[in-house]
């Protein structure tokens, strides 16, 4: 099941740069060890904002919610999430 997720990332301002820079080293491998897995299919970033626009692949809500909370920058995250299915106008046959 694919999910379009908004992610707003919003870090208190007194926390120290070394903790800041930790939290987004591992959000950065987790993200890319789902993206190679496949969960998470697209990742981009918002243009100006500190925030991105990203297509999960799970394999419901449950899973999709286990996955955002596991996320080293989720305390600081804003999150929307909209579920999606097939566009019958769609070309492309690899979506679910
Ligand atoms: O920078 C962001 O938008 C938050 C984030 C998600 C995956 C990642 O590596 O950083």
């Amino acid at each position: 099941m694919l999910f379009h997720v908004r992610m707003t990332v919003t870090l208190p301002t007194d926390m120290p740069a070394e903790q800041a820079a930790r939290l987004k080293a591992d959000e950065k491998e987790l993200a890319q060890r789902l993206q190679r897995e496949g969960t998470w299919r697209h990742l981009w970033r918002i243009a100006g904002l500190y925030a991105n626009v990203s297509i999960f692949d799970v394999a419901d809500a449950q899973a999709l919610h286990d996955t955002l909370m596991q996320l080293p920058l989720y305390p600081y995250m804003d999150i929307e999430v909209m579920a999606l299915c097939r566009h019958p106008s769609s070309i492309h046959d690899d979506e679910r």
